[in-house]
């Protein structure tokens, strides 16, 4: 089975990464295209996957293809694709917004689409991906593509109407995890600690705590309970951040991304 990538850029890149990484697929076997020829030649001398120089040069070698481009450049890059379909073939989008209705009219509606929704920490096997596949598409090759987003960390499937909210807790939410890391950090900075010493402490402090919210089962704020000590030092900052609207700013930055999702299905 041979997968090529239409879209080199960052999320492609940790995909192709992070399949050359874990040892389970042959580079040779990954095929990829980027309109700037430049990215296509790096992935192909640090990762030895195989460049090509057209749409129709990587699907007449691939079965798996992957749009990797951003959703506004679908309307330049699917008739092509339509031109030079196979039987053979299985598409998967990776694009927020576009659902595979949007798809189906592009190519036709016996195409197999399967939509998958990763995030970029996929680049170290860290991706939470979701997916859900149009009602062409043959068990054996839903099962290739959810194998393929196994190797770059967890894929579960989601009903489409609850895609766009996937894509905002699941795809979006690691860039609001950075910046939560790095203000914490930044804080510890102004408190005379070293940068890379507060962004470790930090990250790891983050790391720990979402573990415990997997293995624990105990509710978010139960196990906020049990950091604040009676009249201690974690309930001034808990009750600072409730003053400050901590909880409605997530709620309204997940409604923005939420909304800006949905409305590139329009
Ligand atoms: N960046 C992320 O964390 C995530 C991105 N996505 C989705 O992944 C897709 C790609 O996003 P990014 O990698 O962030 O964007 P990007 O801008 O880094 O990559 C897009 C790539 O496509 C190439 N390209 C543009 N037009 C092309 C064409 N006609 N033919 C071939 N290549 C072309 C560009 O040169 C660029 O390398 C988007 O649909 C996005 O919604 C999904 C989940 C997470
Ligand atoms: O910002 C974006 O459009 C993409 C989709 C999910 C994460 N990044």
């Amino acid at each position: 089975m041979k997968y090529g990538f239409i879209g080199l850029g960052n999320m492609a890149t940790a995909i192709i990464k992070g399949m050359c990484n874990s040892g389970d697929f042959q580079s040779n076997f990954i095929y990829g295209y980027n309109r700037t020829k430049a990215k296509t030649t790096k992935l192909a001398t640090s990762y030895g996957i195989q460049a090509t120089d057209s749409i129709e040069e990587l699907m007449s070698h691939c079965d798996v293809i992957v749009l990797g481009v951003k959703p506004q450049m679908l309307p330049d890059v699917l008739p092509v694709v339509r031109t030079y379909l196979q039987e053979k073939h299985v598409i998967v989008s990776i694009a927020a917004g576009k659902n595979i209705t949007y798809f189906q009219g592009y190519l036709s509606e016996v195409t197999p689409i399967i939509r998958v929704m990763p995030n970029i920490n996929a680049l170290i096997g860290a991706s939470t991906s979701c997916y859900t596949a149009s009602e062409q598409v043959p068990n054996t090759q839903l099962q290739l593509v959810t194998t393929l987003f196994e190797t770059v960390g967890t894929i579960i499937e989601v009903p489409e109407h609850l895609f766009s909210i996937f894509a905002t807790i699941g795809g979006a939410s690691p860039a609001f995890t950075y910046m939560y890391i790095d203000a914490l950090a930044r804080a510890a900075v102004r408190e005379g600690m070293p940068k890379n010493m507060a962004l470790e402490i930090a990250a790891n402090a983050v790391l720990g705590s979402a573990k415990m919210i997997l293995q624990s089962q105990e509710h978010p704020w139960s196990l906020v309970d049990q950091v604040c000590s009676p009249g201690g030092t974690t309930i001034q900052g808990v009750s600072s951040l409730q003053s400050n609207h901590f909880e409605t700013t997530i709620h309204d930055a997940v409604a923005a991304v939420t909304d800006k999702d949905r409305s590139l299905s329009k």
